[in-house]
């Protein structure tokens, strides 16, 4: 057993070198770090493949949090885990547009000034903004008087990760006690049902989220949107890069969405030619986003937009390529439906990659056949095996799931497992920082 001043000297190495490796792709980018009151975008930030600096930004965050929760008192600590007000903070300045009010003010604006323009009362503001700056949302440049900055231009409307935050913002204090009454209370605590999910209890709605975004539809582009945002905050682009395309020529992307993995994808390999699969309402949206973004694409032929139901046998048959995002949205019978359709489209040469986070467990004793290749990279000691914070949002992102939808991320054991029963056997694993990409051929 290591003495607890030697994991604090490891953990002071391992930041030390996270940080110098995040350095290095600041440097690669040929700029130098930018400021946090910068409103400039870095060349890095329109980077599409971020997973060197995303695995050292894993390591740093998991660091830092392990170092501060060590040596902080425990109170201290577990106050700081559950005293939140980003929620409400957040979600005023997105509905109020802050953002987009200081966009034309780079110097800032003064509170009485800004008020009048986002409709709050000047003094409650400048509490609300000075929370956020406090973690580094905008910044105070001068008394009461606020501008933005890095993290706060994410918040712009213009940008789609607003939406995301939106999203998490609306929908996930809703359940804040709804987890706690459907796990407390039968039939609902042990029930799969989607239409159980505790956020369908609290919205009390006769449904499941696929339903309720269907009678709502102004909510249903705005996931949309989202989607998009996820896959920036992701880094799913990252895919793009660190996967070899060369011997790709037909892919079929399964719940496709509007396209935001496909429309990169398209633009970056034009030889590639994609198969949309999505519900009849995703499609018309893919529509016109295609039509507004890159009409070219459809008009060649590159691009087939397909109304289909993963639950029912999938129309576009033998690609080299069925690319899925989608079955963490779902329990484990309906995900074992999906791998089935999809394995009955494939033919003997075709892969499905499964792109995802996929969920680690914290101890170390983990025995595995598996060929290392074949297997997720641990966190080096003292850490937790998980990295801990520097991978929370793949935790988060599960309970999301079982919020949202009675769903799941899973283990790479459970993923496997599954695709198994499907017919379909894991032959490669690609760590990309946040998410994996996960390979599968069919079983001989
Ligand atoms: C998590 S979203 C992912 C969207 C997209 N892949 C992306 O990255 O933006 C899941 C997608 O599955 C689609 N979906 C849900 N049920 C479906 C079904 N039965 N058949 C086909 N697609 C479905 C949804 O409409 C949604 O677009």
């Amino acid at each position: 057993m290591t003495s607890g001043k030697a994991q604090v000297e490891t953990l002071l190495a391992l930041i030390n070198q996270a940080t110098h490796q995040a350095v290095a792709e600041y440097d690669k980018a040929g700029a130098d770090v930018p400021s946090l009151d910068s409103v400039e975008p870095h060349p890095l930030d329109g980077s599409n493949d971020t997973s060197t600096l995303k695995k050292a930004i894993r390591l740093l965050e998991g660091a830092c949090e392990q170092l501060c929760a060590t040596l902080a008192p425990p109170h201290h600590t577990i106050i700081n885990r559950t005293q939140n007000c980003d929620w409400p903070c957040f979600t005023t300045v997105i509905e109020a547009r802050v953002a987009d009010a200081l966009a034309g003010h780079p110097a800032g604006l003064h509170v009485a000034e800004l008020s009048k323009v986002v409709n709050i009362e000047p003094k409650k503001l400048a509490r609300i903004l000075r929370v956020l700056a406090t973690k580094h949302c905008f910044t105070e440049v001068d008394r009461d008087v606020f501008a933005n900055n890095r993290l706060s231009l994410m918040l712009h409307s213009a940008n789609p990760v607003s939406d995301l935050a939106s999203m998490q913002l609306t929908l996930l204090p809703k359940v804040t006690t709804a987890l706690w009454d459907t796990l407390s209370q039968e039939p609902h605590a042990t029930s799969n049902e989607r239409t159980d999910a505790p956020l369908m209890r609290a919205l009390q709605y006769d449904g499941d989220f696929f339903d309720w975004m269907k009678a709502h539809p102004e909510k249903g582009s705005s996931f949309q949107r989202a989607m998009v945002g996820m896959n920036i905050v992701m880094g799913s682009n990252d895919v793009l890069y660190q996967y070899n395309w060369d011997n790709c020529k037909t892919l079929c992307d399964v719940g496709s969405g509007v396209g935001s993995f496909s429309m990169p994808l398209s633009r970056l390999y034009p030889h590639i030619h994609i198969s949309m699969i999505d519900l009849p309402g995703p499609i018309g949206q893919a529509k016109q986003f295609w039509t507004r973004e890159y009409p070219e694409a459809i008009v060649e032929g590159r691009v087939k937009l397909v109304e289909g139901d993963f639950f029912k046998p999938i129309t576009v048959k033998d690609q080299d390529i069925y690319y899925g995002n989608c079955v963490h949205n779902w329990a484990d019978g309906d995900a074992r439906l999906i791998l089935k359709n999809i394995r009955e489209a494939m033919g003997k040469n075709s892969r499905l990659l499964i792109h995802d986070y996929v969920i680690q467990h914290l101890n170390r004793t983990q025995v595995t056949d598996a060929p290392t290749s074949l297997q997720l990279d641990a966190a080096p000691a003292p850490l937790l095996a998980n990295f801990g914070m520097g991978s929370v949002r793949a935790h988060y992102q599960d309970i999301t799931m079982l919020i949202t939808y009675n769903a799941r991320e899973r283990s790479l054991n459970e993923v496997s497992d599954l695709a198994a029963n499907g017919d379909l056997v894991l032959d490669g694993v690609l760590d990309l920082g946040e998410t994996t990409l996960l390979q599968f051929r069919a079983a001989q």
